[in-house]
């Protein structure tokens, strides 16, 4: 059986847990450390707010209610490890979910560690089969 690179890497950041972000000790990274590790959660990109950099995703569900539910199991990730991603339902059937870490206004590994656990949720029966190339 073969496994692409990017699914392997994701395993890998999906098995770390977040450390608390109030620690002194945490950092907004850098543009290109974040560039290096946003290959290994496929479907994220790196999306500037202002000074603020953030990883985003989009996804069609099938619908409002499917997409609620595909928000609970985000959020159960988000109480899980104690770090917690902006969650957008929009016009009914995108969600879309800005991971940051708001106490260093920027990237750290927390954030990547969140969006690879939210790429190995599974969301059969939630996404619309038309819209969506990947997971
Ligand atoms: C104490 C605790 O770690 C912090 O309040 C957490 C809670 N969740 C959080 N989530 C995110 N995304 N960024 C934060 O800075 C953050 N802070």
């Amino acid at each position: 059986m073969s496994c692409s690179a990017a699914a392997v890497a994701d395993t890998e950041l999906a098995r770390r847990s977040c450390v608390p972000c109030n620690s002194k000790d945490i950092h907004a990274m850098s543009e290109d450390s974040a560039k290096k590790l946003l290959e290994q959660v496929g479907g994220w990109e790196l999306a500037a707010d202002g000074d603020i950099l953030k990883l985003h995703r989009a996804w069609k569900v099938k619908n409002f209610v499917k997409g609620l539910e595909f928000l609970q199991l985000v959020a159960a990730i988000a109480e899980e490890e104690g770090h917690h991603p902006d969650l957008h339902l929009v016009s009914w059937n995108n969600v879309k979910i800005d991971v940051w870490t708001h106490s260093v206004k920027g990237l750290t590994d927390n954030d990547f560690i969140l969006a690879a656990k939210i790429n190995n949720l599974n969301l059969e029966g939630l996404l619309s089969k038309k819209a969506n190339v990947q997971n």
